[in-house]
């Protein structure tokens, strides 16, 4: 009775009705449990709309920089989001055991099979699947697994210098560098999952548009995670779900159709792995052929540990995470380090005698390939601080890493924030704090990392962000880094780098991850041996 009185008074004067409705709405998320103290972009107070449409324009980590810098260490992105600059929120926010909760932002990058939706290592929001998934494949990405990964990085980077020297340095053509770093990133991770690269490099080309199909994808997940809801409207909206479900619409990711191409191809050794627990015979390889435990292997000798956890779902969404996790981010941080290179003479030219004189020295062995050993890279405190530094200027993700607040709210840097709340610190902020790294933190400076004393350096480390921290902290971290490491020497050596057009910098797209676009470059081939 009372509700058709209201009903037939709101039709009355909906012209009343509706602006009230949406003022109070307004109003209510302006003071959303007192977050209106915090200062930030007046229409982030009101609406998520202000962080859709900053994220959109990809340009979000200059948009979080700016904001710190003029209004403080604690900013409000949205109604329920806050930013933090200050370094010590790390520890709270990410801290083991501090119940946090990945946000609803990851689910967007759930793929979708049958109409169901399948959360990853990377995209779960449960953290206690997350961690008894965690603690079965931890064991694969462990430093002492780096020396069976080796081999399979080093087919990958031959094959790499090999057709740089064909297709670019001999031609004089030029080359799309970001894309040509990301086929090979991308061939890594398939050689290190399948034992079989998905061949970009051999092929000069996206196979199967993979690489398009995830640059699409993080640009569309970027700014729809931050209005989540809008996901269920666009991509698993009731009739997309129901039309996969009863198998009307079979669109599947072209990196799963690559994955399940390949588990159906090794089906019978992966029996017996899944039996044994053993590796199979292949991955001790041959002379011509070193081998190497891929991790297909690992995360099937996994099943074989843990069957009650472990099913053909975990390992082959295990496998794809890979793929989305690691190939796009490891490219932008190798991308980095050749830029920065190309537009440091100084810097370049320094870090090339450091590698001449290794060679020299015995510090790195005369390969005729000229590749360098993961061993031999670590003993190169320039090529460390370099790198250091790459990671510090450009981090791979440039959006803040969104985390819930647990219920019973918490303090962060001295401030109550309440349960609820997403709060997260981005890397381009925290990588810019002039009392960790120095008054000059916008200048591209290797030096730092080894003028810095003990104390200065902890401080610095702790700092850095581009792996994210605390339980759900990159997995891959490990694996990128011997790729790195072992890439940049041994390209350096094979190579000399030179941009097409120098006045022009590059530019950046941050689609939840800061690619590097109209990175274009001209190779020389160098002669390797006449180095020794
Ligand atoms: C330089 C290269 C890389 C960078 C900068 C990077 C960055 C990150 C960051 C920031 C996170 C945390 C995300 C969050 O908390 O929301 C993360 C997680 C993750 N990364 Fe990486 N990553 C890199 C390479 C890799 C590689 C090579 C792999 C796989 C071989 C990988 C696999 C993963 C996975 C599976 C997670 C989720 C871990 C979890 O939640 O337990 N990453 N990465």
């Amino acid at each position: 009775m009372l509700l058709t009185e209201i009903l037939k008074f709101a039709l009355r004067y909906w012209f009343v009705v509706i602006p009230a409705v949406i003022t109070g709405w307004l109003l209510k998320n302006k003071y959303n449990r007192g977050l209106n103290k915090y200062p930030g972009h007046w229409l982030a107070a009101y609406t998520d709309w202000w962080r859709f449409w900053d994220v959109w324009h990809r340009k979000t980590e200059k948009t979080h920089l700016k904001l710190h810098r003029e209004l403080g260490d604690v900013i409000r992105l949205g109604p329920n989001t806050l930013s933090f600059a200050d370094p010590k929120a790390i520890k709270v926010i990410y801290g083991l055991n501090k119940g946090f909760t990945k946000s609803e932002f990851y689910p967007v990058q759930q793929a979708v099979s049958k109409g169901q939706r399948l959360p990853s290592l990377f995209s779960t929001t449960d953290e206690d699947y997350h961690s008894k998934y965690r603690r079965c494949v931890n064991n694969a990405f462990a430093m002492s697994s780096l020396v069976s990964f080796e081999p399979l990085v080093n087919k990958t980077i031959n094959v790499f210098l090999d057709q740089t020297g064909k297709i670019f340095a001999s031609t004089g053509k030029s080359c799309n560098f970001n894309q040509w770093l990301q086929f090979f990133a991308f061939d890594v991770i398939g050689d290190l999952t399948w034992s079989r690269r998905i061949g970009f490099v051999e092929q000069n080309e996206d196979v199967d548009g993979i690489v398009k199909f995830i640059g699409d994808f993080l640009s569309y997940a970027a700014p729809v995670g931050q209005m989540p809801l809008l996901d269920l409207v666009f991509k698993k909206n009731p009739i997309f779900m129901l039309s996969q479900k009863w198998g009307l619409n079979n669109t599947i990711f072209p990196a799963t159709r690559f994955a399940l191409a390949r588990s159906a191809e090794r089906a019978g050794e992966m029996d017996k792995v899944r039996e044994t627990g053993l590796p199979p015979p292949s991955s001790k390889g041959t002379t011509d052929n070193p081998g190497g435990i891929d991790l297909l292997t690992r995360f099937t000798q996994a099943q074989h540990a843990h069957p009650e956890f472990m099913t053909d779902r975990e390992v082959l969404t295990a496998c794809v995470s890979m793929v989305f996790a690691g190939s796009e981010t490891t490219a932008i941080s190798l991308s980095t380090v050749f830029y920065m290179l190309v537009t440091h003479p100084r810097v370049y030219q320094k870090l090339m005698e450091e590698i001449e004189n290794a060679v020299r020295d015995g510090g790195i062995e005369p390969r005729e390939t000229g590749t360098v050993s993961w061993g031999e890279s670590q003993k190169l405190p320039y090529l460390d601080a370099v790198i250091q530094e790459c990671f510090r200027v450009h981090p791979a993700a440039g959006l803040i890493v969104e985390r819930v607040v647990p219920k019973q709210g918490i303090e962060i840097c001295g401030r109550f924030v309440p349960g609820g709340t997403i709060v997260g610190c981005n890397a381009w902020v925290l990588h810019r704090r002039p009392e960790i790294f120095g008054e000059d933190v916008d200048v591209f400076r290797p030096e730092r990392w080894l003028e810095a004393d003990a104390a200065k350096l902890r401080d610095m480390k702790a700092t850095m962000f581009q792996f994210g921290a605390g339980a759900r902290t990159c997995i891959g971290k490990n694996i990128s880094l011997l790729e790195i490491y072992k890439l940049v020497p041994s390209f350096l050596r094979r190579f000399e780098i030179s941009l097409v057009d120098p006045t022009k910098p590059w530019r950046l797209h941050n689609a939840w991850f800061v690619r590097q676009l109209d990175f274009n470059v001209r190779f020389t081939a160098r002669r390797v041996q006449a180095t020794v």
